[in-house]
């Protein structure tokens, strides 16, 4: 569980976001969702206690993120940037085993029979188990961000944090993934993910959180945060909240007209 306070975040003397009160509960699957720019990786880091704080605190299980080192952080909580980087030469199975590395004392790596299993779980539950001989750098985009979601299964932290993890997959790809959060979330873990795509947030999500206007604008169930008013104040464009058929709640953008169409 993850509780953050009062927080200030910002770079050198420049403040990105403000009075952000922010709870992460095991179970929860949590989209944060807002503009470019607007400081979601900015909070996520927060979050993770990756970053120096401006103000406010942020306690990890009721420790405060500060006083944990690098090692038992990352036994708390796995942390998937929106980028991330691995030698060319390494195998999607190493890269994947890297998840373990906070679990074991380096010179215990390699004999853990555990870690062999765990790591299997976790190409399998990602589809990767025919890649996992395959070099990084001969996968496709997509394939590469499922291998760090992958390796952040196999830190086997209680909490997740995932920036933008589904931005390379296709449509399906997208959906799959956030099920497979939603699976690990119903399992007991406390899931936050930095999400473009609205509506793939509005589909599989309990909560979101939408950052705008340098804080935190509204943090709810999806059917309170997701209103035209809100949506429009923190995007700067006009943003319609409909309803399909079905009863879905999707968000869309009104567009001028083109020329010729009526
Ligand atoms: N390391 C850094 N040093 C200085 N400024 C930074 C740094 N990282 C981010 N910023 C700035 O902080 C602000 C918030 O950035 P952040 O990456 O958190 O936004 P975001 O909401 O995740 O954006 P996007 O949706 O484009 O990924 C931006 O104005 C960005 O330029």
């Amino acid at each position: 569980m993850i509780e953050a306070r009062a927080l200030v975040l910002g770079y050198r003397e420049r403040v990105v976001l403000r009075d952000v009160d922010l709870t992460l509960r095991p179970r929860e699957l949590v989209a944060i969702v807002g503009p470019n720019g607007s400081g979601k990786s900015t909070l996520l880091r927060a979050l993770a206690g990756t970053i120096p704080l401006h103000g406010g605190t942020v306690a990890i299980d009721g420790v405060p993120a500060h006083a944990l080192t690098p090692g038992a952080r990352a036994r708390r909580i796995a942390l998937v940037p929106a980028e991330e980087h691995a030698d060319d030469d390494v195998l999607v199975r190493e890269a994947v085993a890297l998840g373990r590395l906070p679990h074991r004392p380096w010179w215990q790596w390699g004999d853990q029979p555990d870690d062999e299993a765990i790591v299997d779980a976790a190409l399998a539950r990602l589809d990767l188990t025919e890649f996992a001989l395959r070099r990084i750098a001969t996968l496709s985009s997509g394939e590469r961000q499922r291998v760090w979601i992958a390796s952040a299964l196999a830190q086997q932290a209680p909490t997740l944090l995932l920036d933008e993890p589904t931005s390379h997959l296709d449509l399906a790809g997208a959906y799959a993934t956030l099920d497979i959060l939603r699976g690990l979330a119903d399992d007991g873990a406390a899931i936050a993910v930095v999400l473009h795509d609205l509506n793939l947030a509005v589909a599989s999500v309990d909560r979101i959180v939408l950052v705008g206007d340098g804080t935190v604008l509204a943090d709810g169930p999806v059917a309170e945060v997701v209103r035209a008013d809100l949506l429009t104040r923190a995007y700067g464009a006009e943003i319609a909240v409909r309803r399909t058929t079905d009863g879905a709640m999707v968000a869309i953008p009104r567009r001028r007209a083109r020329k010729g169409t009526a």
